[in-house]
């Protein structure tokens, strides 16, 4: 198997905060790996420091076995890594199809499309693609911002997959989404691993979803891996019980 991501001991601290406090692990290819862990136990600095928008204290990320500590996230975006943020990205006036051209634009390189707007930049078929995938066809026209906010979580999933990224990490993609659209985020999120062989790493606080779309999780505690294993195991380990889950 190859390793697409491989974290070796990364540390950040803010002043004497140990976010992250020593962490390693890897990530397989075709694997999507959950991220789980109580409120501020480090999962989205450490999310940070893979994805260059904070440099770690120590330790080293490499991506394809190549290092990519410190690398800002234009240059990771090139490599084909790919994300998403806690906090929505889409633009409220932005049409869904034009949301996701200047997606593409931007994992391109191309940030002046923030300035003028999209233009179609050659990347329509692959907005059209990706609308038909996560099935918002009925709503490509439409402003961004009048779409409900599980329609908005679905639009801003898949602005992460344009420019067919390698990697993509999605920091709690279900946050704020009713039932019915969790079960197509989901269905949708694993037809992409299958259909495009990409590999996710996934925060999450909904353990259902966590526990049903991964194929292995692992739980942070106080900055440091607590456990890593398939969603049987962690559900098992005494030691996750007791930080987490059990609460
Ligand atoms: N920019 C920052 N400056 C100072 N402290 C920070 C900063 N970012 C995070 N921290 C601290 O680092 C610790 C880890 O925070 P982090 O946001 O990574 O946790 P988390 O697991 O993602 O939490 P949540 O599940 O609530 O999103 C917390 O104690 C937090 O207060």
């Amino acid at each position: 198997m190859t390793a697409v991501l491989e974290i070796s001991n990364v540390k950040k601290s803010f002043g004497g905060i140990k976010a992250v406090d020593g962490v390693s692990f890897d990530v397989q290819e075709g694997e999507i790996l959950g991220l789980i862990g109580p409120n501020g136990c480090g999962k989205s600095t450490l999310f940070n420091c893979i994805l260059g928008q904070l440099t770690p204290t120590d330790g080293e990320v490499k991506v394809d076995g190549k290092v990519v500590t410190g690398l800002r996230p234009s240059e990771l975006n090139r490599l084909g890594v790919s994300r998403t943020f806690q906090l929505l990205q889409v633009f409220p006036k932005l049409s869904v199809r034009e949301n996701l051209i200047l997606a593409g634009q931007e994992h391109q390189g191309n940030m002046m499309s923030r300035l003028f707007g999209p233009s179609d930049a050659g990347l329509s078929a692959a907005a059209d693609q990706m609308i038909g995938f996560f099935k918002l066809d009925h709503l490509a026209t439409e402003a961004a911002g009048g779409l409900s906010y599980g329609q908005q979580k679905l639009l801003d999933a898949a602005m992460a997959f344009m420019g067919g990224p390698r990697l993509v990490l999605l920091d709690e993609p279900a946050g704020g989404v009713n039932l019915t659209m969790l079960g197509d985020l989901k269905e949708r999120l694993a037809a992409i691993n299958r259909e495009k062989r990409a590999t996710f790493v996934v925060i999450e606080h909904n353990m259902e979803f966590v526990m049903s779309l991964c194929t292995r999780v692992m739980v942070m505690a106080e900055g440091k891996l607590l456990a890593m294993g398939t969603p049987a195991e962690v559900r098992a380990n005494p030691a996750v019980i007791e930080a987490y889950l059990g609460h």
